[in-house]
């Protein structure tokens, strides 16, 4: 179980959440109801737009302006039992592609006016001299444990993944950012999702397991296995213990993400969430510190089967479902302008009963 947490752990763990503002979503509600519209009829876009008017704290907060999107990087010891359509040594290839501008998020970024960070956690390379100092400043090792047979992080690597989260986090509110999107980078992540959510939520191996990256047949009834596996062994020496189970089948990527998450809640800042691998992290971060995932919105649903019951559990309900399955934080900047669309109409339409003659 759980050693007692470091002071600075303490506080980002802490159970006691900042609220949405309850006033200001009230007011949002109210407007909406009384919107140029038969009423309800904007549907989930009314209700994404009173949830934004909440974690704003104004009753009509502009649309998005400041968009960080965070691309957390990492490999995971489970490449080796071929649980991924590719090798492991496309993870650090792909982040080039992410500093390049060529990966399909940061695509999608640029055209949406969105400020990409990546950064890697546990990408298993020594880059070469030169590199950007900030994709390699919050590094907690190379790799991650093969969570069938070991822990993916000791307590210590896990302590050290959720406090650069957090720092990420702070950086970006700090820089002004008014939503933060979180991406994952790394091959065979999918699999430490899976088993991450079946633990937290008391699922089965084939219930969470998916294809990823298009494993076959073979390949996802070897990676059941792994997930299997995993799970036994994880609820043998963790139990339910959200912060243990984030270390031993997470990783450093996973376990920082719940640090970003945790710690944009803390500082009152919402965060788009992406597909299966960061809704994994997301729902570690909820289990805790309850109360973190109001300040979420779910941007997309993966066609990964683990995405599902994670979104459910959070409460959440997708802004879109178009069987992405990328990551990347691709599914969220998809949905981005939904959530845009929802600010402008509230704010922008006319009410009812200024249209309408006075009977
Ligand atoms: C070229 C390429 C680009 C990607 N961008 C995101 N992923 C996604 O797919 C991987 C997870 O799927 P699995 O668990 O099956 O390996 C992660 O790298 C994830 O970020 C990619 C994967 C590939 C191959
Ligand atoms: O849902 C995701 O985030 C996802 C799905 C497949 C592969 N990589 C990521």
């Amino acid at each position: 179980m759980s050693a007692l947490p470091r002071p600075d752990q303490a506080a980002l763990l802490e159970a006691v959440r900042p609220v949405p503002d309850a006033g200001a979503a009230a007011a949002a509600r109210q407007r909406l109801a009384a919107l140029a519209t038969p009423p309800g009829a904007l549907g989930r876009i009314g209700e994404t737009a009173v949830w934004w008017a909440g974690v704003r704290g104004t009753a009509t907060p502009p649309p998005p302006q400041e968009v960080h999107l965070h691309v957390v990087a990492g490999d995971h010891g489970v490449t080796t039992r071929g649980v991924s359509a590719f090798p492991a040594a496309v993870t650090p290839l792909m982040v080039q592609a992410f500093l390049d501008g060529g990966a399909a998020a940061t695509v999608l970024a640029r055209h949406l006016g969105v400020r990409v960070r990546t950064h890697d956690l546990s990408v298993d390379v020594d880059w070469p001299a030169g590199t950007d100092p900030d994709l390699v400043a919050h590094k907690v090792r190379r790799g991650s444990g093969s969570i069938d047979t070991e822990d993916a992080l000791s307590p210590a690597e896990t302590d050290a993944a959720l406090a650069a989260g957090a720092a990420i986090a702070d950086a970006s509110v700090d820089a002004g950012a008014d939503l933060l999107v979180v991406g994952d980078m790394g091959i065979g992540n999918t699999t430490p999702s899976a088993a991450l959510v079946a633990a937290l939520l008391g699922l089965g191996a084939p219930t969470v397991t998916g294809r990823g990256t298009g494993v076959d047949d073979a390949g996802l009834a070897r990676k059941t296995e792994v997930v299997a596996l995993a799970l036994a062994r994880a609820r043998e020496r963790h139990g339910a213990d959200p912060l243990r189970l984030l270390g031993a089948l997470g990783g450093a990527d996973l376990a920082a993400m719940a640090g970003i998450c945790l710690q944009a809640a803390r500082r009152r800042t919402p965060v788009l969430l992406d597909g299966v691998v960061v809704t994994a992290a997301a729902l570690a971060a909820e289990r805790l510190a309850p109360g973190t995932a109001a300040w979420f919105a779910a941007g997309h649903r993966s066609s990964e089967p683990a995405h599902t019951p994670a979104l459910a559990a959070l409460g959440l309900h997708p802004l879109v479902d178009l069987g992405l399955r990328l990551g990347e934080g691709s599914g969220a900047l998809v949905a981005l302008p939904l959530l845009s669309a929802a600010a402008v109409l509230l704010a922008e339409t006319a009410l009812l009963a200024d249209v309408l003659p006075p009977a």
